[in-house]
């Protein structure tokens, strides 16, 4: 950047004084707005990467052209080439873009869209990038996003250029045709525009490749951002106890989707819509067509210029106001359609206990009403669309007439050609399509915000749960052999406590048994000491370096094979084959030992004891130094549950136990006892029993 900035000061320093010495408006102006730009370029360094790469391409596009330009006005440059000199207005156009990169920076709306979109440019870690013809090669993901978001950009300027040429195309062919000469007419269709409509055409083809390429890069790096900050340090779990953002799947799937997409087809478009805007402008000033303003002898230059831009802006202001309420109704249409298809992944999810209870009628009431919620706010979408549409529709109409309605006196009393009259109506056609990009792009732009607002909160829901998970209740690495609290509050969500710890200590028997009234809180308690549980506060000491799992009474059987589930969350080929049968035949699931590569949705074709059973099997295989069950043996009847419980002796006998349960017949199974009492204020409390309450 520092580099950068200093060769744009040293031109635009050099540019002063050629322009001092001959003279030259071009060169003085391209000198003044390089200056300004070499101090956007140094203060560059401290705006968003994402932005930082635009101020990049301009700074070096104002130093190749600005060095172009000073060498021709040298007169170095070759007699030859003097066609391809770029005039002093492009360097100035450019500069005034980079200046504009600078200046956006400090828009909270766009600053927020930079935050998002820059980690993956910066993004370090290595990916294989292909390039016909060449070989595969690795490199920095954000390096190639960068790559590819600069060849995109360079790309689109190349196309506004070819455009621009062909607008002159446009006024000589339609003067051949005038004047009736053949030789022009054929020589601008065969050798002008052919050339030029197939060097845009294959350019077009390049660009859709490389965009498809960086877009499908740039939402992937996205989604797995998103997802593994989601499952890091169970922060889902944290985040839907806190409600703090619905509908998770859909911002990591659709939302990032709808971000990338819109940020693209926001920021190229409208780059290539300001440089078409700039240079077509040019072309609209330059029209030799001057106006008198009614009523004085003042004539106004650029006439047809500030004739498009005045009814342009006007138009766009007015169609902002018309589609203004959009932003608001797509946010919410997005969030209802989320919440319909939640209910249909619920009702998918417990088909089972759905069917059994018969309610089907109260689900297919539920889903009406969810997708009344639908309707009701699409029919308030539609309205404001309709509004949108019929203004832009009749702006639409109107643009074909207006320029020619400006024009035709000027044609008829002979003061322009048929061809510079076409041409004019191609430029303001151009100029106002580049101004009402916004109104094109209402729609768009409303549901963009929507989904920016979404993965903003989002983040800050994640960041939120990933800081209370050492607030709160946490887990603290501690000294000695037992799993121990002293002094803990567990509470709900809302604040309510629910659980006082004064002093637990877990380590005095190698099977502990938790009994309590439901609802006291036992299930919270062992989430706390999983370091899932964060509201409250307190400490729960862990044994330094121990293994902890934790057996809830549903276990969750993960999409794939059986072996995979018996493995989860290591990996589906983490144990030998010895091993897993030896599990299986312990926990008596021995008539699936040969399905255990079988492919199939486990968590339903189970039944719920074979599921706890497997979960057992599970520990087995994964020998953790604590076990804690929560009423994870309740689905089997007493005399299995007594087997279980031995073979989990047997296969762990180092392993210290914790169950939760209801069952009398569980004392047998436990040497220690420890009972959720209750306080006064509507808390309880675990107390461990003496020895002799056992049994
Ligand atoms: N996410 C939550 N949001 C609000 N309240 C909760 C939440 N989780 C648990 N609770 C409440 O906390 C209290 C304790 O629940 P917990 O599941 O720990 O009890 P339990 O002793 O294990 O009950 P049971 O023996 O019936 O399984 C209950 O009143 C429950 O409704």
């Amino acid at each position: 950047m520092r580099p950068l900035s200093i060769a744009v000061a040293v031109l635009a320093v050099i540019a002063l004084i050629l322009g001092q010495q001959s003279g030259s408006a071009g060169a003085i102006g391209m000198g003044v707005i390089g200056l300004l730009l070499a101090a956007a370029t140094w203060r560059a360094l401290a705006i968003a990467t994402f932005l930082r790469i635009f101020s990049v391409i301009f700074g070096v596009e104002y130093v190749l052209t600005g060095a172009a330009f000073l060498v021709a006005q040298s007169g170095a440059w070759p007699q030859a080439w003097q066609a391809l000199v770029p005039p002093a207005s492009l360097t100035i156009t450019i500069a005034v873009f980079g200046l504009i990169v600078y200046a956006i920076s400090f828009v909270p709306g766009i600053a927020r869209i930079a935050r998002l979109a820059s980690p993956y440019f910066e993004a370090p870690e290595l990916t294989t990038g292909h390039l016909w013809p060449l070989k595969s090669f690795r490199i920095g993901a954000g390096r190639l996003g960068t790559f590819l978001l600069v060849f995109l950009v360079v790309i689109n300027q190349l196309q506004v250029a070819i455009s621009l040429r062909l607008s002159f195309f446009n006024r000589d062919f339609y003067n051949a045709i005038q004047e009736k000469d053949a030789a022009s007419f054929w020589y601008q269709l065969v050798f002008v525009f052919s050339v030029w409509a197939a060097i845009l055409v294959i350019s077009n083809l390049i660009e859709m490749v490389a965009n498809y390429t960086l877009l499908i890069r740039w939402r992937r790096w996205m989604a797995e951002k998103f997802s593994s900050a989601w499952l890091d340090n169970s922060n889902h779990y944290r985040v839907s106890l806190a409600g703090s953002a619905d509908n998770p799947d859909q911002r990591i799937a659709e939302d990032t989707r709808a971000f990338v997409n819109n940020t693209y087809n926001f920021a190229l478009p409208l780059l290539t819509q300001v440089s078409t805007l700039v240079s077509f402008s040019i072309i609209l000033w330059s029209i030799p067509v001057a106006s008198v303003l009614p009523g004085t002898d003042i004539t106004v230059p650029g006439f047809i210029f500030w004739m498009a831009l005045i009814y342009s802006v006007a138009a766009t202001w007015i169609a902002h106001l018309i589609g203004k309420p959009l932003i608001g109704l797509e946010f919410e249409q997005e969030k209802r359609e989320a919440n319909f298809r939640f209910s249909l992944a619920r009702l998918r999810e417990y088909s089972e206990q759905i069917a059994l209870m018969r309610g089907e009628d109260a689900e297919q009431k539920h889903l009406s009403g969810r997708f009344g919620d639908i309707v009701t706010n699409f029919y308030r979408l539609v309205w404001a669309r309709v509004r949108l549409t019929t203004f832009t529709l009749s702006f639409g109409q109107a643009n074909v007439v207006v320029p020619y309605l400006l024009l035709a006196p000027h044609y008829f009393s002979g003061k322009i050609t048929l061809g510079i009259m076409t041409q004019v109506a191609s430029a303001f056609d151009r100029v106002q399509t580049a101004m009402s990009f916004f109104i094109d792009r209402y729609q768009s732009i409303a549901s963009y915000v929507a989904s920016i607002n979404r993965l903003t909160t989002f983040e800050a829901a994640i960041a939120q749960a990933a800081r209370s998970s050492d607030k709160g209740i946490h887990n603290v690495s501690a000294k000695g052999e037992a799993v121990h609290i002293d002094e803990a509050t567990l509470s709900l969500p809302n604040g309510q406590p629910i659980v006082r710890v004064r002093d637990l200590d877990l380590g005095a028997g190698q099977r502990t048994l938790v009994i309590g009234p439901s609802g006291s809180g036992k299930s919270t308690l062992f989430r706390a000491i999983a370091g899932i549980w964060p509201f409250g506060q307190g400490k729960v000491g862990i044994p330094a370096g121990a293994e902890i799992m934790l057996l809830p009474q549903r276990p969750y059987l993960p999409q794939g094979s059986l072996r995979a589930a018996l493995a989860y969350p290591a990996p589906a080929d983490a144990y030998g084959q010895a091993e897993i049968k030896a599990a299986m035949h312990l926990t008596k699931l021995d008539h699936l030992s040969e399905r255990l590569d079988e492919v199939d949705l486990w968590g339903q074709r189970l039944s719920g004891g074979e599921q706890q059973r497997l979960a057992v099997a599970r520990a087995l295989l994964a020998k953790p130094d604590w076990l804690f069950l929560d009423e994870a043996t309740a689905s089997l009847d007493e005399k299995l549950e007594g087997e279980i419980y031995a073979a989990i002796e047997q296969a762990l006998p180092q392993t210290k136990i914790v169950s939760i349960g209801h069952r009398s017949t569980l004392r047998a199974m436990h040497d220690s006892i420890v009972i959720m009492q209750p306080n006064e204020d509507g808390t309880f409390s675990p107390r461990a029993e003496s020895r002799e309450m056992v049994g």
